[in-house]
């Protein structure tokens, strides 16, 4: 542990579907401004775990705290005011909406001005309409699709599609941000240049960064903790090096040769 804070904490948490404990135990403690990783099989309750953490579900039993508050079970809007925002394993973007629109409904997470304003020109409104609008697209800037501002979400190329995701989700102005599999579809070159931007928005919007993500090398390469689960349990945590050489980790996921390419 070093001397950074601790952002989001959860405590024993469980989260059961029927018979099956999908999460059994869910432990960990996040440091501000770390890239921190989830990693472990298919099945194993990764994205249940986000889910929890954002809300989506409620547990069925344990505690989730974010900055040392319970946030246990409320409800996703709350949980992104709150300033914990997310992307998604399939993408999700708004079917028929530019790229530009994509990121304006993100910003309006934090507009002020109430929305039965929207039919009047009141100057507060028209104001922070052009703030809005602005701020979207220096947040497209910031992800290299500024150009694409009005080209329909949908048609973007695949990299770009998940680059437009976490632009909407940096919208909501988070402090926290957990990235669902953001490499998955990328070929070795683009997630190499994922990295980078991963990084580069953690520095700039002063993110905290938890993923999930199946390619060994992005885990290996950016994260400073890694969490393993396993049919729903915590089976290691450590830096990569630890998990690497973890006998435990090796055995239920990533085997020899996956070793020797990551
Ligand atoms: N809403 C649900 N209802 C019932 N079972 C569910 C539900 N959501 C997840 N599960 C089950 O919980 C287990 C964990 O699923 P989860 O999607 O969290 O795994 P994962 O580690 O994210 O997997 P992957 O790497 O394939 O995305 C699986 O057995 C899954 O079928």
């Amino acid at each position: 542990m070093s001397d950074r804070p601790v952002v989001l904490e959860t405590k024993n948490v469980v989260m059961r579907f029927g018979g099956l404990a999908a999460v059994n135990g869910f432990d960990i403690a996040v440091e501000q401004g770390r890239i921190v990783s989830l990693i472990g099989p298919n099945g194993a309750g990764k994205t249940t775990c986000f889910n929890i953490v954002t809300g989506f579900y409620r547990p069925t039993e344990g505690q989730v705290l974010f900055h040392g508050k319970d946030i246990t079970g409320m409800k996703p809007h709350h949980v992104c005011a709150a300033g914990i925002s997310r992307t998604f394993q399939n993408i999700r973007l708004f079917a028929g909406g530019s790229v530009l629109e994509n990121v304006l409904v993100g910003c309006r997470v934090r507009q002020k001005a109430p929305w039965w304003m929207a039919p009047f020109p009141f100057p507060l409104y028209v104001r922070e309409e052009r703030q809005i609008r602005e701020k979207a697209l220096d947040l497209l800037a910031a992800v290299g699709l500024d150009k694409l501002a009005g080209e329909d979400a949908t048609s973007l190329p695949y990299g770009a599609q998940r680059r437009l995701e976490i632009a909407r989700a940096l919208a909501t102005e988070p402090s926290f941000l957990l990235l669902d599999e953001p490499a998955a579809g990328m070929n070795p070159q683009e997630s190499s240049e994922l990295m980078d931007f991963i990084r580069q928005i953690r520095d700039r919007f002063r993110l905290t960064i938890l993923l999930i993500e199946h390619d060994m090398k992005v885990v290996m390469g950016i994260s400073e903790h890694i969490w393993v689960l396993d049919y729903g349990v915590l089976i290691a945590q450590g830096n990569p090096q630890e998990i690497r050489s973890n006998p435990k980790v090796i055995e239920a996921y990533l085997g020899e040769e996956a070793l020797q390419h990551a």
